[in-house]
């Protein structure tokens, strides 16, 4: 039998669907939710608290004239479904499939491509300016979560939209979850706004009291009512937001229909920012998710009666490794200090927290305040980890540079993600770390090749005296290769194989392939070097360990002995370790060395499992060693 969801082909289309038959469809919509994303992955406890509340939208707004803007985009599925996307969520976050997060080349309802945290409040002041401009009369929703509200553009953009004198809506989805449990001054002071009945019922109890009061009753309950340092300060809710100038409604159920439609009925005739606080239970309707919503926040395929991952884990990740050794060197050092944006779990700090609470920070969605917050703990003789994922670092580039390289700080950078992260697609691909960290003056950039050297190289950062960023891939931690296991010494890269240089014969040098190979791409290299060398060739292997400062040392060596150089990152091309080695060669004058940098292309690269974007850009053995010989033949 025909559901309600199948009426529902295209944007506006829950307009003709009865109200007796919303709760049928949010169920329905639910059902879709946990069924599909059980077999593809994905944001699911997010999703399945923001059905009713996109439902409201969807009935306030008319789409594609109306601009709705979801902050992360990771809840946005619903609206997916109530557009004309039903079908597309079987191939949801696969290679050309349906984006996990907004992307307005997907459908014109989606406006504005998001991914990273806190940008919707800025993102719809500009909306609401532009259409304002144009004498437009579009209608302009921002969605942003508790978690989202901690970031530091979220404020700022508070702080502007205080001066709008025309409508903007702000709907904030309070499910008192970040991806782990929100934390901060805010989320405080939204528990208070949550919790707050009593005081509007205290409110509205003096009042009545007051006005029964024959004769001055009346007058007094109509003075506090007016006066600005009454009772009303202790009593209206949202007073911070309607003290800085917005309006406040709320809280609000946010699974109740009706109390949404009412309360986006009112915002919108205001000439003013309004916010409304919405209050929803993360992963509703799926118990395993409700109990469970840091879980499943992001989750891989799972069975849908026990809500378990269905795939075996396959060994420890880089974060494994990255965990446990955080325990080790907190046992062994107790200025160690840790500190996440709100990714305690995803970083692999949630031991850390665990057994030093006392050391370990949780600053919300404020990168950049980690990174300088970083930098105060290390004046004050901290020695601070920041652990973040690649992409999410980007954020902080200014107090990188300003805050902890100027005075060469001892911040340590543990940079989890970097490289192809996969089904998150463009927005979270760690591919330009490399290029905004290599030429800052004073930090150290290094990649381990496994499991081992990212232990190696964090007990090393903890002694070296400045900063230090180490960049390390998602999932699985490379095992191979253990036997070469040179000691970390500043700067210096490691040989792994070394071809014969005896220049026996004629032309052995300009023939001799030199393989430079950075963190993720040294296991691709052992293979590329493993097939050219049974081919004949003569191939050298560097692990080059340090993306910055270069071996330089290594580099002048090698060139005495390797005529065609061959470089590997998982990295763009542009500000790569590559072109510093382009660089090198020409600085050097060493012009007879024919040399290929091998690097992701200098494009935003899709979503897709990291084996199949790896294979789409050749970056698998096999073709980069077809690419190589390629080369060589025509250089
Ligand atoms: C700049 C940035 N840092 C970190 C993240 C990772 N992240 C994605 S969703 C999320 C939690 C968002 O919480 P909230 O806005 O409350 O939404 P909820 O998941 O609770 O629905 C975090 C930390 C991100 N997307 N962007
Ligand atoms: C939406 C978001 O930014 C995170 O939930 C992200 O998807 C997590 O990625 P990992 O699965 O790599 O931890
Ligand atoms: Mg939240």
């Amino acid at each position: 039998m025909a559901g309600i969801l199948d009426l529902i082909n295209g944007a506006n289309d829950i307009k003709k669907v009865k109200p007796s038959d919303y709760n049928k469809l949010a169920e329905e919509i639910r059902e879709f939710l946990i069924g599909n994303i059980s077999k593809t992955g994905g944001h699911l406890a997010s999703n399945l608290g923001t059905v009713e509340l996109t439902m409201a939208l969807h009935l306030y707004l008319d789409f594609p004239e109306d601009k709705l803007v979801w902050d992360v985009g990771h809840q946005a599925y619903t609206h997916k479904l109530l557009t004309g996307r039903k079908k597309e969520f079987a191939s949801l976050r696969t290679f050309e499939g349906l984006s996990g997060f907004p992307k307005r080349k997907e459908s014109a309802c989606d406006s504005l491509d998001t991914g990273h945290s806190s940008t919707s409040l800025s993102a719809a002041m500009g909306l609401v300016r532009a259409r304002d401009l144009r004498g437009g009369d579009e209608k302009i929703v921002a969605v942003i979560g508790d978690g989202a509200l901690s970031g530091g553009m979220a404020f700022e953009a508070l702080n502007n939209a205080a001066e709008l004198k025309s409508n903007l809506i702000i709907v904030l989805n309070d499910n008192k979850m970040s991806i782990s449990e929100n934390v901060g001054g805010m989320a405080n002071y939204l528990g208070k706004l949550r919790t707050g009945d009593k005081y509007i019922n205290l409110k509205q109890t003096v009042e009545k009291a007051l006005n029964n009061v024959p004769g001055i009753g009346k007058k007094i309950a109509d003075k506090i009512r007016k006066s600005k340092d009454s009772l009303k300060r202790l009593v209206i809710p949202g007073m911070l937001f309607e003290d800085m100038g917005l309006t406040y409604i709320g809280p609000i159920d946010g699974h109740n229909l009706n109390e949404l439609s009412m309360a986006l009925a009112s915002a919108s005739k205001a000439k003013k920012a309004v916010i409304i606080h919405a209050v929803t239970k993360k992963g509703r309707g799926y118990r395993p998710a409700e109990k469970n919503p840091s879980y499943f926040h992001g989750v891989d395929a799972f069975d849908v009666k026990t809500g378990k991952n269905s795939k075996a884990k396959k060994g420890a990740t880089y974060t494994d490794i990255f965990s446990e050794t955080m325990l080790e060197l907190g046992e062994k050092h107790n200025n160690l200090v840790a500190i996440t944006a709100a990714m305690p779990s995803g970083t692999g700090l949630n031991k850390f927290k665990q057994k030093y609470p006392e050391r370990f920070f949780d600053v919300g969605i404020a990168e950049e305040h980690a990174v300088t917050f970083a930098a105060g703990l290390a004046l004050g003789g901290m020695k601070p980890v920041v652990a973040v994922y690649s992409t999410f670092l980007q954020r902080a580039y200014d107090q990188i540079v300003h805050d902890v390289c100027l005075s060469s700080l001892p911040v340590i950078f543990a940079i989890d993600r970097a490289g192809i992260v996969g089904n998150d697609g463009e927005t979270h691909q760690g591919i330009f770390d490399i290029s905004f960290l290599s030429h800052i003056p004073s930090l150290t950039v290094m990649a381990p090749k496994n499991a081992t050297e990212l232990k190696e190289m964090l007990c090393f950062a903890y002694t070296h005296d400045g900063p230090v960023a180490i960049r390390y891939p998602r999932g699985r931690a490379y095992e191979g290769l253990a036997e070469y296991q040179e000691p970390v010494e500043y700067g210096r890269s490691e040989v792994i194989y070394q071809s014969n240089t005896a220049g026996k014969k004629k032309n052995a040098q300009k023939n001799r392939i030199l393989l430079l190979a950075a963190g993720s791409m040294v296991e691709t290299g052992a293979q590329i070097h493993d097939i050219l060398t049974e081919e004949g060739r003569e191939v050298t292997l560097v692990n080059i360990r340090f993306l910055r400062p270069m071996d330089t040392e290594l580099l002048k060596e090698m060139a005495a002995s390797h005529g065609i150089w061959v470089t590997l990152e998982e990295n763009v091309k542009r500000g790569g370790y590559g072109e510093g080695v382009a660089a090198y060669l020409f600085e050097q004058n060493l012009r007879d060395i024919r040399l290929l940098n091998i690097t992701l292309p200098d494009q935003f690269i899709e979503q897709g499992d990291v084996s199949v974007l790896k294979e789409k850009f050749g970056f698998d053995p096999l073709s980069l060693t077809a690419h190589i010989k390629d080369f060589i033949s025509h250089s």
